[in-house]
C-alpha cells in the first residue's frame, strides 16, 4: 500500500502504540477480526475517533466484519517503523539505566539499546546486556551521524546540561525518564515518562472505566 505517512494527523499517530499494542495482543489469541467499538472499549478512545483514525490507512471496516486484525497489525508495522531497527542510545548506567540494559528490547520489537554512556568510572569501559558503557565526553564521537534517539536516565540535576549534549550531537528524540522538564529546540522530540502519573493514570480508570469479565 502506498502511504503518505506526513498526511497522518499527528492526535492520530499518537494513537498508534495503543492500538497496535492491543491488536497485537488480538493477534496473538488468535484473533483475525475485530469491530470499532470492541476496540474503543480496550484501549479507551470513542468508535468514531478510531473509524477516522483508521480510514486514513485505508482500512475500511466493513458493517457487521470489523476490521482484519492482520492488515492493521501490517501497516502499523511499517508506520510504528517496526520492520526496521532503530539504533538507540542510553545515557546513565545507574539503577533504571541497567536495567533497561538487561532487557533485551530487540526481542520484542526492533528497537536496540546500541550504547550507553556514563560518567562513573565504575561502569565506564564496562558492558552490560551486550551493550557497551562509554564516558559521556566521547558522546559525539559515537553517536552523531549514527543514531539519533536516546535515553535519559540520569539524576534530573544533570538532565539539562546532558539533553544540551545530546542535541549538539544530534539526538532528534529523548524518551526522558527523569523528572525534570526538559527545554529543547522545536524540531528536539521529548517523551516524558513519569510511572507516577502512570499509575495515577491507573488507578483513575479504575476507578472510572471498571473492565467486565465477558
Ligand atoms: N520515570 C520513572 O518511572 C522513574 C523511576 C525511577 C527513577 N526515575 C528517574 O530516573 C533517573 C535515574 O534513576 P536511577 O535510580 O537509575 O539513578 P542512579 O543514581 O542509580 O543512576 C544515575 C546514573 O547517571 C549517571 N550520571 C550522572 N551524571 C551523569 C552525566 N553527566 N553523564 C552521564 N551519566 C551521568 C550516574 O553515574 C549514575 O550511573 C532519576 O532521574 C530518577 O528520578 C524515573
Amino acid at each position: 500500500m502506498d502511504m503518505d505517512q506526513a498526511k497522518i494527523p499527528q492526535a492520530t499517530a499518537k494513537r498508534l502504540p495503543l492500538y497496535y499494542r492491543f491488536l497485537e495482543g488480538l493477534q496473538t489469541s488468535g484473533k483475525t477480526r475485530v469491530s470499532s467499538s470492541e476496540l474503543s472499549e480496550a484501549v479507551k478512545v470513542d468508535s468514531a475517533t478510531i473509524r477516522r483514525d483508521f480510514s486514513y490507512f485505508g482500512a475500511l471496516g466493513k458493517k457487521g466484519y470489523g476490521y482484519n486484525v492482520n492488515y492493521l497489525l501490517s501497516f502499523f508495522r511499517k508506520t510504528l517503523d517496526q520492520d526496521e531497527l532503530t539504533k538507540v542510545a542510553l545515557v546513565g548506567v545507574g539503577n533504571l539505566g541497567t536495567a533497561f540494559l538487561k532487557y533485551n528490547f530487540s526481542k520484542s520489537n526492533n528497537t536496540r539499546i546500541e550504547m550507553a554512556f556514563d560518567v562513573d568510572e565504575n561502569t565506564v569501559g564496562t558492558v552490560i546486556g551486550d551493550v557497551p558503557v562509554h564516558h559521556f565526553d566521547d558522546l559525539k564521537r559515537h553517536i552523531e551521524g549514527n543514531l539519533d534517539v536516546a535515553i535519559l536516565t540520569v539524576p534530573s540535576s544533570a538532565a539539562q546540561g546532558i539533553a544540551e549534549k545530546l542535541v549538539e550531537a544530534g539526538i532528534k528524540g529523548i524518551l526522558n525518564f527523569t523528572p525534570a522538564r526538559l527545554s529543547v529546540p522545536d524540531d528536539v522530540r521529548v517523551h516524558h515518562i513519569d510511572l507516577s502519573v502512570e499509575l495515577q493514570s491507573l488507578v483513575y480508570f479504575l476507578k472510572h472505566y471498571p473492565l467486565s469479565s465477558n
